[in-house]
């Protein structure tokens, strides 16, 4: 039988792993192939699952399936293996939390087990061009995301530099030359909007072609199954209060820097259905979700030493 190629999307929070995976979804699906995705959140709730409808979506919450819920990782892929025995899956897209190691979810795939099934073919990294160099500055930083970003580079087949169009030529030619310093030597990158790039690039085997030292033990010479990202913390707030839309977008933009990523479903004054907010790198979006749409407004915020207290104003609605 057929292996299930793997691809794993990595890169830091907000980078814009998930738009790239959803065209990715769309492409294999415009080819009927049979897609099986696993998407592992910081939170304890994916709210974008809407994005994912009519798809099969594994959704593995709460914890980094790098390290703390590795095991659930695991559970999934016997489970994918055996599914694959009946049905067979044509590919596995698994995208990680944006402080995943990559090369932790990698050599998950070097056990003997997990390679008779499974051949992982490639690891995209994606890089938030607007904020790249200032995650990297140990002025705007913390050691751990400085670490954890170049790690992330260093240990993609491919990297998309993605989000161009939020930065100048001048800036570009900056990241380009830190991601190049970064990545390993054939490692290509591309640049790109919203990850729109060639789909063939993306979907090429480089695994195997590149230098992984995937090790097929558990004793390399990073630390395994330890938090490497332990001062990164979710917060989440059920039941929000109906909100005004210029009010929610001026206390987003105006957070602490330490709120580095949020997202969740709200209900807007004057609004009957919930709409998906997007907060990444100091902007807001918002879509309208649908009439049908039953789950409850919730908000999940992500960044350094975050704690319920300081978002209990937002959770009372009080501004
Ligand atoms: N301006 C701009 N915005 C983008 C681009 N790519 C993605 N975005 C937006 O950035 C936000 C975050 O994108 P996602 O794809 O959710 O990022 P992510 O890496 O999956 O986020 P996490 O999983 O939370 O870490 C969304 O609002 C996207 O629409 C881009 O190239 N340019």
């Amino acid at each position: 039988m057929r292996k299930i190629p793997v691809f794993i999307l990595n890169g830091f929070l907000g980078s814009g792993k998930t738009t790239v995976l959803l065209k990715m979804i769309e492409q294999y699906k415009s080819e009927n192939k049979k897609v099986a995705i696993i998407l592992n959140e910081l939170g304890a709730v994916n709210v974008e699952a809407h994005l994912f409808k009519d798809q099969q979506l594994t959704e593995l919450l709460n914890g980094c399936i790098c390290c703390t819920i590795q095991n659930d990782l695991h559970q999934t892929l016997k489970a994918l293996a055996v599914q694959h025995e009946k049905e067979p899956i044509e590919v596995l897209l698994i995208e990680g939390t944006g402080v995943a190691h990559p090369l932790e979810i990698a050599e998950v795939f070097t056990n003997g087990h997990m390679q008779q099934v499974f051949d992982l073919e490639s690891v995209i990294g994606v890089v938030d061009a607007s904020h790249f160099l200032e995650y990297l500055s140990i002025f705007d930083s913390t050691k751990e995301i400085r670490t954890l970003m170049k790690e992330q580079v260093l240990h993609s087949s491919i990297v998309l530099l993605n989000k161009i169009d939020c930065v100048n030529d001048q800036k570009l030619a900056k990241i380009n030359r830190k991601v190049d310093s970064l990545k390993k030597d054939e490692v290509p990158v591309l640049m790109t909007s919203y990850g729109d790039v060639d789909f063939e690039m993306l979907r090429k085997k480089r695994i195997g072609q590149i230098d992984f030292q995937l090790k097929n033990n558990h004793h390399g010479d990073h630390q395994h199954h330890e938090p490497h990202h332990g001062t990164i913390k979710t917060v989440k707030i059920e039941q929000v209060p109906v909100i005004d839309k210029r009010t929610l977008t001026n206390w987003l933009i105006n957070l602490p820097n330490d709120v580095i990523r949020a997202k969740g479903l709200v209900q807007l004054t004057g609004d009957s259905t919930l709409t998906h907010v997007q907060f990444a790198d100091k902007l807001v979006r918002y879509t309208k979700m649908g009439k049908n749409d039953e789950r409850q407004s919730i908000f999940v915020f992500i960044g350094k030493d975050l704690n319920e207290e300081m978002f209990q104003e937002f959770s009372q609605g009080i501004f």
